[in-house]
């Protein structure tokens, strides 16, 4: 076994430790509390109430008394601005909360689910957005109520399909990455993939989003109140302006607090959302590689199977709509798979192997169109199946090995903590027990230190080590039907060889049926019972491996063949395996 360095498990700081690290954001947040220590502190700071008017103070300078003077109509400057603090923080987190209350739940529905809800949800947004922002709430503000805070809910209300864009296209982003399709294989429902997956990875530009709305609608208010709107007893930095404004020849200073106030207000909360940005490093977008949804059609009678028929496939279609017609990508596959069986699914590159393998799994495109005349899983009709029975099989009934390891593992958890959780949630165990498991599974998939790579996230492992740790995950629910689809094609030659010896030894001891999709006939010799030679979306040939080997019928596996063996010979003598064969009845 090839010897695995471990960098020195590395503590990952939390967002907050990581922020207190950078200057910038230690002053933006001292300012933020200063001004929201200072306006809720407001009656202990000043004796003044904000809108207590005395003549004699009209435009009186600083003093004791008055320590930032009196504003035109003789009230006291220093309490309106802290008593306007609280206006502008209130209706800016009124409008931050509100935006995000409609927003936020209808981007993560949107997104997650896409379909007709994302079509109607989209076409509100769409309304809302053409909607004039600053006519409706002067409208609101003239017939339903002068508050400054209505307005900043109405404001929220206008803002929420800017929340909702991004935290949808976040979503659609991040399920259509490798580790949510492996989460979903490893049978975890939508609530448990929405919590762990997507909500960590929407949370981030979030808090950026946040921030921005937070200073714009400071910005708003402050000029809603500028031009007079807002009940006259409502302190506000926008009515302080409007005020100092009047007496600007004669009073210039009074512009110099409420502007002083807002502009920092607004510098600090944006200069924040981007060090979160910075802390969270989501400055650049994540890349976008695949997407598998289930898409399934009414089943057809489910007739008799012998005994040892785990899965039985027949007639399946797969296409794509396209402009120009659709494109058929698995045209009428038929495949079975006894108990303790290893069917190798072989062909080119395109040939419609993955697909065949993702159709069983319920992993396909929403645009996909598959048909089957049958496919049935250890009795039960697949085709039949409504998504969380089908959440229940795969995981428990249905294993499966991707190809791409460290894209199949969730960056943001450690690996342990990946394991546990389908373990608690389909054999109902414990944490500990889950735990120990685990731990029990990472030493039998050849891991020398299980408690550390238990505890390390996927960016300090080996590649050949995550591939071990997603057969550990594999099996970690007792499978009957391990799904392999490339599983040594992104790993080195050496690995490759020990990772196919793993799956050997945990397929017979386990005795597990096994549908293995490969190019490569060398690992076809090394594992397969049976293989079936796939071309343009269909099978040309099922036989015993021995058969395919010796005696290959088609002229596309002689081909396929031939190139295999063209640059020399591939692990061990392909023409007369030694492994004794199965009899199988297809
Ligand atoms: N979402 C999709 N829309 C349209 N065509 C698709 C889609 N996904 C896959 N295909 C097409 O389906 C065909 C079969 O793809 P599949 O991934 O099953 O091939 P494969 O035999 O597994 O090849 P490889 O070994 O390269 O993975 C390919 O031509 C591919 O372009």
């Amino acid at each position: 076994m090839t010897a695995v360095e471990f960098p020195p498990a590395p503590k990952r700081d939390g967002l907050v430790r990581r922020a207190l690290r950078d200057p910038l954001a230690v002053g933006c947040l001292v300012v933020l509390a200063l001004l929201i220590v200072a306006s809720l502190a407001a009656p202990l700071l000043t004796g003044y109430e904000p809108d207590h008017s005395v003549m004699a103070d009209t435009l009186a300078p600083m003093s004791g008394s008055h320590p930032l003077g009196g504003d035109g109509v003789g009230r006291d400057v220093l309490s309106r601005l802290l008593y306007g603090g609280r206006t502008s923080l209130v209706g800016g987190t009124l409008a931050v909360l509100v935006a995000f209350a409609v927003g936020g739940p209808l981007g993560l529905i949107s997104g997650f689910y896409r379909g007709w809800f994302d079509a109607v949800a989209g076409w509100i947004v769409n309304v809302i957005m053409a909607v004039p922002a600053i006519i409706v709430m002067l409208v609101v503000m003239a017939a339903v109520s002068q508050d400054l805070n209505v307005a900043m809910v109405v404001l929220g209300v206008i803002m929420a399909p800017m929340v909702f864009r991004l935290i949808r296209a976040s979503v659609i982003a991040v399920r259509e990455e490798l580790y949510v399709d492996a989460a979903r294989v490893s049978g975890l429902g939508d609530g448990r993939i929405m919590r762990r997956h997507v909500l960590p990875v929407v949370i981030a530009p979030s808090l950026i989003q946040a921030t921005q709305v937070f200073a714009v609608a400071i910005g708003i208010q402050a000029g809603l109140a500028f031009l007079g709107l807002g009940k006259a007893s409502q302190a506000s930095w926008g009515a302080m302006l409007g005020d100092a404004f009047t007496n600007i020849y004669n009073a210039p200073a009074l512009l110099v607090w409420p502007g002083a106030a807002m502009g920092l207000t607004i510098l600090a909360s944006s200069l924040l959302g981007n060090v979160v940005r910075d802390a969270l490093g989501t400055a650049e977008p994540r890349v976008v590689r695949r997407r598998k949804r289930v898409e399934r059609r009414a089943a057809a009678p489910v007739a008799e199977a012998p005994a040892d028929r785990l899965l039985t496939v027949a007639g399946l279609r797969v296409g794509y709509p396209k402009p120009g017609g659709d494109k058929t990508v698995v045209d009428g596959v038929s495949l079975t798979v006894a108990r303790g069986e290893v069917l190798g699914l072989v062909g080119e590159s395109g040939s419609g192997k993955s697909q065949t393998a993702f159709s069983v799994l319920g992993l396909l495109p929403n645009e996909a169109e598959v048909t089957a005349d049958r496919m049935v899983f250890d009795g039960k009709d697949l085709l039949g199946l409504d998504l969380a029975a089908l959440n229940a099989l795969r995981g428990r009934g249905i294993g499966y090995i991707p190809q791409e390891p460290m894209s199949n593992l969730d960056p943001c958890f450690r690996i342990g903590s990946q394991l546990v959780e389908p373990m608690r949630k389909h054999l109902g165990l414990s944490r500990a027990e889950a735990r120990a498991k685990a731990l029990e599974l990472l030493a039998r998939v050849g891991i020398p230190d299980p408690e550390r790579v238990f505890r390390s996230y996927p960016h300090q492992i080996s590649g050949g080590m995550a591939q071990r740790v997603l057969i550990a995950g594999a099996v970690s629910c007792d499978p009957r039907l391990l799904i392999a689809d490339e599983p040594t094609t992104a790993l080195d030659v050496t690995v490759q060889a020990e990772v196919l010896d793993l799956m050997r030894s945990l397929q017979q001891e386990r005795e597990m049926g096994m549908i293995l999709v490969t190019h490569d006939f060398g690992v076809v010799a090394d594992i397969c019972d049976r293989v079936a030679v796939m071309q343009k979306g269909r099978i040309v040939e099922t036989a015993p491996a021995r058969q395919i080997f010796a005696a290959p019928e088609h002229g596309y596996t002689r081909m396929l063949l031939d190139s295999t063996l063209e640059g020399g010979p591939a692990r061990g003598d392909l023409r007369v395996p030694d492994k004794p064969l199965k009899e199988v009845t297809s």
